[in-house]
């Protein structure tokens, strides 16, 4: 019997009114999300992720359509849903001169956990988090990477079965990024919590997350582990080398009568065509130029990324998708509701 899942949304929905013009932020999100999943929600700047976590949060109310989280209703039981579950929202832990050790203490009784437990518990999130060292610091005093991993130990100190981070890792180093990971799957590993992450990094969704929701204007795209979709979206490109642009031409015919794809020149005068499965196909096309009186003098297959996969949904690559996002949406002061990642956590809202 499989367990009930642990997010469900059904034509989840969300139109902001910006300029007197309706905004679709989020439209028609329907998913369903098992316990002790890590999926990653990716897509450029303004794809919706961040207002579907608002949404399933209880930080803002959907226009249209129905969620359960954890069990709860988010329209009618905001505040079950938010007793069972961490948020890490976009801002970090600002200044606070209090120490490491007591804010994790003061969140715990904010949770209304009895002190000796909220011991046990700083403690075991110090050690997981690799917060031992600076433990006795203020937070001021953190770095970047340390207090994203603070504020993640701040959102699970009540120990709740599901964590949502909203783009952990923008704005640090690729070393601070990918410690920063680590310590969050040790977390999963360690205490079996559901992760539901947002990334603009493809790199991240495809290495870390066993699920990946791709979002684009509103909505999901695509819902597959990032193997499966770059197998079925994309292909792995193979590419061929010549001693002279005739052979690079001629090679065009073979190519594409082997693997059935088309087939083009690259910028550096090298035969090219995408595949489905260039592991198998390299030797053979190979062996048919080689027929065909065509010397091979370099022979390249680059398997996909999940950015091939954006492209093949979209026809716009993610870092294209990201500037156009930005030349479109620079007017945040204009938003008629406020957004509530000022708050940056659901802790902190309450305080
Ligand atoms: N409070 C708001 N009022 C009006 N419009 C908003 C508000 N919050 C978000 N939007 C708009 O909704 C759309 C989706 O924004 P959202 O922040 O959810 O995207 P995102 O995928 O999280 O982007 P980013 O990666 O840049 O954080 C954008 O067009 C954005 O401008």
């Amino acid at each position: 019997m499989t367990n009930p899942p642990i997010i469900e949304t059904h034509g989840l929905t969300k139109r902001f009114t910006v300029k007197r013009q309706e905004v679709a932020a989020v439209t028609d999100l329907s998913i369903s999300v098992q316990p002790g999943e890590l999926v990653a929600f990716l897509g450029p700047n303004g794809a919706g992720k961040s207002t579907s976590l608002r949404m399933l949060t209880t930080l803002i109310p959907p226009t249209a359509g129905d969620a359960r989280v954890v069990g709860h209703d988010i329209r009618t039981e905001a505040a079950e849903v938010r007793a069972r579950i961490g948020y890490v929202g976009q801002l970090t832990s600002g200044s606070f001169a209090q120490r490491v050790g007591d804010e994790l203490l003061s969140q715990g009784a904010f949770y209304g956990m009895r002190r000796a437990d909220a011991v046990r518990r700083a403690d075991e999130l110090v050690e997981s988090l690799g917060l031992t060292a600076i433990r006795s610091r203020s937070v001021q005093q953190l770095s970047g990477g340390q207090k994203r991993r603070l504020d993640i130990a701040l959102g699970l100190m009540h120990a709740p079965p599901l964590l949502f981070l909203d783009e952990p890792s923008t704005g640090l180093d690729p070393q601070s990024r990918a410690n920063l990971w680590e310590h969050i799957l040790r977390l999963r590993e360690e205490h079996g919590t559901t992760v539901f992450v947002t990334t603009h990094y493809l790199e991240e969704a495809d290495r870390y997350a066993e699920r990946v929701l791709v979002m684009d204007q509103g909505r999901v795209i695509a819902d597959d582990t990032a193997p499966a979709l770059k197998s079925t979206l994309a292909g792995d490109v193979l590419t061929f080398g010549f001693g002279s642009a005739d052979e690079a031409s001629a090679a065009l015919a073979v190519l594409a009568r082997v693997t059935g794809r088309e087939a083009t020149l690259d910028e550096s005068g090298r035969a090219t065509t995408t595949v489905p499965d260039g592991d198998a196909l390299l030797p053979v096309v190979i062996r048919a130029l080689d027929d065909a009186g065509l010397a091979v003098r370099t022979a390249t297959g680059v398997p996909p990324t999940l950015d091939d996969v954006f492209l093949a949904l979209t026809g716009r690559s993610l870092r294209e998708a990201d500037r156009t996002a930005d030349a479109g949406t620079g007017d945040d002061a204009e938003h008629t509701e406020p957004a509530a990642e000022a708050a940056t956590n659901l802790q902190e809202a309450s305080r």
